[in-house]
This record gives structure tokens, sequence and C-alpha cells, in this order.
């Protein structure tokens, strides 16, 4: 994973973290805010993913164990991935608006980040109950392939969110950073809500 030779001014770039627990929908609604308002979707989860398959990687067995177990994975790891794709991103296609998904999950991260990369505009947190975000994972966890959409993953993954990434929404809603949105209703009707958010920050 070598770094990306090109800098970026953080006042042209704009952040939104897209949080909320496992399964809560996060990818699902940035495809559409992507297609409709012309931002680039980082999936931290997803970047960890690609990371852990890429042959010759330094990290690929110390992330799939940490996917595994529903742990995170430590954030220089993440920060780094995260960092170099949008450089990569501003490289080659000039776009600087980004929604990052599922990232930070603990409040080092977010410090860090903020600090070191560009400070967030606003964060995007979809509220869900554990029951329904457990049949969504048992369902999606049919076809995804993904080694942690399984109920024994699935709980560890509940516990790190309610122990490490709720804080982490506790701290931007003390700054009043948060938009939330229940994202128990349909497909539709969360991105309804989405949209007034977005529309509303005039983005
Ligand atoms: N509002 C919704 N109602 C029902 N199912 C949903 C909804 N949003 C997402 N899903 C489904 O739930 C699963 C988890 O959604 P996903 O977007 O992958 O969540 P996350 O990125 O937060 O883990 C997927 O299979 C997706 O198709
Ligand atoms: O910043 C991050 C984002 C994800 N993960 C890991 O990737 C997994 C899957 O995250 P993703 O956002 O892809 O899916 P979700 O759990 O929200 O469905 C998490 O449980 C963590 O193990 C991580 O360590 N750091």
């Amino acid at each position: 994973m070598a770094p990306i030779q090109t800098t970026f001014d953080p006042k042209d770039v704009t952040v939104v973290f897209v949080l909320g627990g496992p399964g809560a929908g996060k990818g699902t609604q940035c495809s559409n805010i992507k297609r409709d308002y012309d931002f680039v979707h980082l999936s931290a989860g997803d970047l960890l993913r690609d990371e852990q398959k890429r042959e010759g990687s330094e990290y690929g067995e110390l992330i799939q164990n940490y996917i595994r177990d529903g742990l995170i994975v430590p954030m220089e790891v993440t920060i780094a991935l995260l960092e170099n794709a949008m450089k990569e991103v501003i490289n080659e296609t000039g776009k600087k608006r980004f929604l990052i998904d599922g990232f930070p999950r603990k409040m080092d991260q977010a410090n860090k980040f903020e600090e070191t990369v560009v400070e967030s505009k606003f964060v995007l947190y979809f509220t869900c109950t554990e029951e329904t975000l457990l049949d969504r994972l048992l369902k999606r966890g049919e076809s995804s392939g993904r080694i942690d959409d399984n109920i024994e993953s699935i709980r560890k993954r509940f516990q790190v969110f309610k122990e490490s990434s709720y804080p982490v929404i506790e701290a931007f809603e003390a700054k009043d950073k948060v938009r939330q949105i229940n994202s128990e209703q349909s497909i539709e009707a969360v991105y309804s809500e989405v949209k007034r958010v977005f529309d509303e920050a005039l983005l």
C-alpha cells in the first residue's frame, strides 16, 4: 500500500460520514446519493476487503481476522486506504465530494482523520432496531459471500457498534453535526429523507 504522491487542500474537499449499525442500509443509500448528488462513494469496509484480497498485501491476514471477528481494524490501515483512495479520485477525476461509508467507527479514528485528512461537513446517521438489522444481515449473508454475515460475527459487530461506534455519533451530535434518519422504513422512504438532508445542506 504505497502512499499516493499528491496532496489536496482540505478546504476544497467535502466529506460526509455515513454511519449506522451493520446492515442499516448505508451502502444502499450511498448508491442513491452518488447517482443524484455527484458524490464519490468510498466504503471503508469495501476498501479493507479489497486490500485483504490484494496479492502481496502485508495486511491481508490481519484484515481478514479483524473482519471475521467483527473488530475494528487498526486505524492506520483504514485511514491510509481512505486517504489514498481520495487522492486517486482527485488525481484521476478532479472530483472532491466524498461519502465516507462505515467510518469512523471509533473515537480515535474520527479524531485522527479530521486532524490529518479533512474535517467532515456532517454525519448522516441511519438508525434501526437490532432485530431489523439482524434480519437484513442474515438475508444479505445468503448471497454476499462476506465472512462476517453470519450470526456469530453479527453479534460481535452489534457489540462493537454499541461500545465503540455509538460514542462517535454522540460526539458528533454534541457538535450538532448529525443528521439522523430512521432506516427502519422502505428503501424509497429512507431515501426521500436522505434527499431532504442533502437538499437542505445545499450540496
Ligand atoms: N430500507 C431497507 N429496507 C429493507 N432492506 C434494506 C433496506 N436498506 C437496505 N436493505 C437491505 O439490507 C441489507 C443491508 O444493506 P446495506 O446497504 O448493505 O447496509 P450497510 O452498508 O449499512 O451494512 C442489504 O441486503 C440491503 O439490500
Ligand atoms: O472503518 C472501518 C470500517 C470497517 N471495518 C471492518 O469491516 C467490517 C465491515 O464493515 P462494513 O462497513 O463493510 O459493513 P457493516 O458492518 O456496516 O455492514 C467491520 O465489522 C470491521 O471489521 C473496520 O475495521 N474499520
